[in-house]
């Protein structure tokens, strides 16, 4: 039987399934290998367990195509690494987030091959190239592998960084009542500091925006690339895990490297200047990267979502003066109120010949400073939302906060500190999340391979 003709009357039909031809079994010339033949040079990039930090940097991967912005874009960032991709890599443009939860006729084994899938899945994703055997190169009566919505797009700096729910180590609700214990076999290997987050002052976290065994970081120079990723990767957890709900976020708020300029948040301001960057290898280590607890976690992270409410309009109505000082910061350059540039430490002593400290003692940057926790900072990774508008005619517009510790105690620490924030008056917590971010993928390896050893 002869395949349905497609409409190019010139195409041979092909066999419907049985052995291709060996010009027909031979790799097809995927994204990148396109990208490659025009001159982008990333295929040839070294990996490596020591392509951690700062080597997982998607400016070290851009191809000689490329030359500043416009080359980055073309990038490809390096999957494997000590570390997961996507944490350190300078924060891209554009971000699909997503969570899931493992479907309750899921165990141990789903939940195996689901990682080796998404495992194997992300390795073409992030170099540019379709799933399996493509968009358009497979047999015509089945379903094509990938769903084809990134063809002849760039890899564009994508990264895909996966996170593991406190839910998959522990006991499980059934839905008729009853529990099931330890569906996954893993309560032995939690790490003790992964601890649920507790409740918030001003919290009004929606369950539809909070939770889930499994997520899924996307971040790329394209958003037709990040979603892309996210939709495969959907698809491919079908059966296994369903997603429960998902992020898209444009305008990075925050720089994760030197190279970067720091970026604006959609109140105006610039986000990021303070934060941990890349090259900032000893603090990456105190901070951001798991040093002790189970094998699996180590060299990893936790990574908190919060997805922030930003009430725009009033703050639009608010004075530049008061604005500054709920953030402590100057709008134009960012420079701490106490004076000097953006990069000038905060002196909070500081006083005004009319009174009063210069940065208000419930500025946002004051009660967020290291000096007043404990020492502790966040690699924070967020990005600007815009869901729409609701019915009054106010855009449903936001933060989805995104950050990097080596204890999920360091956010709660930070987060308990704002509890008088002068920011409180102008958002509201509406999401939440947390997720254990295993260590970078050796080659061969799956993500999270060492949590079933
Ligand atoms: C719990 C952690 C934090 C939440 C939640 C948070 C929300 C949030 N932040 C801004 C705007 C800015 N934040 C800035 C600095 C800053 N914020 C946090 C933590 C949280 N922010 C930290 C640790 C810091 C750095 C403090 C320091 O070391 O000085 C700034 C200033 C520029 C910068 O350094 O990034 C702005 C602006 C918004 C709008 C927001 C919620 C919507
Ligand atoms: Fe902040």
């Amino acid at each position: 039987m002869s395949e349905p003709t497609r409409p190019e009357p010139q195409q041979e039909p092909r066999p419907q399934e049985g052995p291709r031809t060996p010009e027909e079994s031979a790799p097809q010339p995927s994204r990148r290998a396109l990208f490659g033949m025009l001159g982008g040079g990333a295929a040839g990039l070294a990996v490596g367990a020591a392509a951690g930090a700062v080597a997982n940097s998607a400016l070290a991967a851009s191809g000689p195509l490329g030359s500043g912005t416009a080359g980055a874009s073309r990038g490809v960032v390096p999957f494997e690494g000590a570390h997961q991709a996507g944490i350190v890599t300078p924060a891209q443009d554009r971000l699909h987030f997503a969570s899931f939860e493992m479907l309750h006729s899921s165990g141990r084994d789903e939940l195996i091959s689901l990682l080796r899938d998404w495992t194997a899945a992300a390795r073409e994703l992030t170099a540019g190239r379709d799933i399996g055997s493509g968009a358009v190169d497979g047999p015509l009566l089945a379903p094509p592998d990938d769903t084809g919505e990134a063809q002849g797009l760039s890899a564009s700096n994508l990264t895909l960084t996966f996170g593991l729910g406190r839910e998959l180590f522990a006991d499980r609700s059934l839905r008729g009542g009853g529990t099931e214990a330890d569906p996954f076999g893993l309560r032995e290997r939690m790490p003790a500091s992964f601890a649920p987050l507790p409740s918030f002052a001003f919290d009004l976290l929606d369950p539809a925006t909070t939770g889930g065994d499994l997520c899924v970081q996307a971040c790329a120079d394209d958003p037709q690339v990040a979603v892309h990723a996210i939709r495969n990767l959907s698809r491919i957890a079908m059966g296994r895990a369903r997603i429960v709900w998902s992020q898209l976020g444009f305008g990075r708020t925050s720089s994760t490297s030197q190279s970067q300029e720091t970026p604006r948040n959609l109140f105006g301001f610039k986000d990021g200047t303070a934060n941990v960057k890349a090259e900032e290898t000893k603090a990456l280590a105190q901070h951001v990267w798991v040093a002790d607890g189970p094998e699996w976690i180590r060299g990893g992270s936790y990574l908190v979502a919060r997805k922030i409410a930003m009430t725009i309009e009033s703050w639009d109505r608010t004075t530049l003066q008061e604005q500054e000082r709920v953030i402590g910061r100057t709008k134009g350059e960012g420079g701490p109120l106490s004076g000097g540039g953006e990069f000038t430490e905060p002196d909070f002593a500081r006083t005004r010949t009319s009174g009063g400290t210069a940065i208000d003692i419930a500025a946002h940057v004051r009660l967020a400073h290291p000096t007043k926790n404990h020492g502790i900072r966040l690699l924070r990774r967020g990005y600007n939302y815009v869901d729409g508008n609701n019915p009054l005619g106010q855009l449903g517009a936001g933060l989805f906060f995104i950050s990097y510790q080596s204890d999920p105690s360091a956010f709660v620490t930070v987060q308990r500190a704002l509890k008088t924030d002068a920011l409180n008056e102008y958002i509201r917590h509406v999401g939440s999340g947390l997720w254990a971010v295993p260590r970078g993928v050796g080659a061969g390896e799956f993500v999270g391979q060492a949590l079933f050893d």
